[in-house]
């Protein structure tokens, strides 16, 4: 069959010893092909992974090649920097306590408008450069997501985050349709409020990706974010935790600041609510979630049940 020049490389000079550790790669490979082949995997895309073009276009690379190695990949983003920098351009003030952004009815407004407006929109524009693949959704769309307000305990006292949610329910109805369709949905965390009709909530996107993994019975959870994994004794780097089970997490989960309270919480939920595995991964590598994916030793910390 002729090939289409525009698509295959030219061919390499490599050395025989360097064809063989390529060719040493691709079959490691092989039996995650298998394990995988067909089955959901949630990707959690976090804001502080995805601050350069060149990391977007790199992990809308990988979602491509999931998706045409035969896994299903589902996506689910973050923007946290990104809602901070539009919230400063707009002189809206916003704080983070114990992980969370506290969110004003204002504030609600611009997560909204750079999370399904702008980030989602820009991922999807990326997965398409390579074919009609990407669709996007908010988990206000089809009855995605329910939410429900939440707070949060701070030295024993419980704050209040103004419109800040749980996911309290999944329908994925949507998201297998548009997987059955062959494409890649892409979904921002965003959940509107049961309680009160008309209002919107803003939901963790590691929680969001949690509780959409679990209700779409995935395989794995990745979540992509700024730093190597779990460190146990942050921020001492001789602390990285490669692996990890449910016990043993739920004991360090008290000790953990800030943005690893939500991410490590999240695998504990995914994996809790049947998920097999879990693993936290630094995004700025690019092509990271090949590594995690298809290599025996993967990277980053993996979160398992006892
Ligand atoms: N124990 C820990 N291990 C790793 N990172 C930690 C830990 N405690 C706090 N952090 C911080 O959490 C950050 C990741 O959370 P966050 O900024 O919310 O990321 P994202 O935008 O990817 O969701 C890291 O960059 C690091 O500064
Ligand atoms: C309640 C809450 O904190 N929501 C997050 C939603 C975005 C998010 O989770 O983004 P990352 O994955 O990049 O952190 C926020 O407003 O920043």
């Amino acid at each position: 069959m002729a090939a289409d020049s525009t698509l295959i490389p030219e061919q390499s000079d490599n050395t025989p010893a360097e064809a063989a550790v390529k060719a040493a790669t691709l079959i490691e490979s092989l039996p995650w092909l298998k394990r995988f082949h067909e089955q959901i995997i949630v990707v959690k895309f976090g804001g502080n992974a995805m601050v350069s073009e060149e990391l977007q276009r790199a992990f809308a690379e990988d979602m491509v090649y999931l998706r045409y190695a035969g896994l299903r990949p589902v996506v689910v983003h973050g923007g946290g920097p990104q809602i901070s920098a539009m919230l400063e351009r707009l002189g809206i003030e916003s704080e983070f306590r114990g992980g969370y952004r506290v969110t004003t009815p204002e504030a609600m407004d611009v997560v909204r408008m750079v999370l399904t407006g702008q980030i989602n929109r820009d991922l999807v524009g990326h997965i398409n450069e390579h074919g009609p693949l990407a669709a996007g959704l908010s988990g206000e769309d089809a009855g995605l997501f329910r939410g429900r307000r939440r707070g949060v305990v701070l030295d024993g006292i419980e704050v209040d985050l103004g419109l800040v949610g749980d996911v309290i329910g999944v329908d994925p109805e949507a998201v297998h349709t548009q997987l059955n369709a062959g494409r890649i949905p892409v979904i921002s965390s965003i959940a509107p409020d049961s309680d009160v009709p008309g209002q919107s909530l803003n939901i963790n996107a590691d929680a969001a990706a949690a509780a959409l993994a679990v209700a779409l019975g995935a395989a794995k959870l990745v979540i992509l974010t700024d730093v190597a994994g779990l460190y146990s004794d942050w921020p001492n780097r001789d602390s990285l935790v490669s692996g990890i089970d449910t016990e043993a997490l739920r004991a360090l989960l008290p000790s953990l600041e800030s943005g690893m309270i939500p991410k490590m919480t999240a695998c504990l939920d995914a994996v809790d609510g049947g998920v097999e595995k879990a693993a936290i991964i630094d995004g700025r590598i690019p092509h990271s979630i090949l590594l995690e994916v298809f290599t025996q030793d993967g990277i980053g910390t993996e979160v398992v049940s006892v």
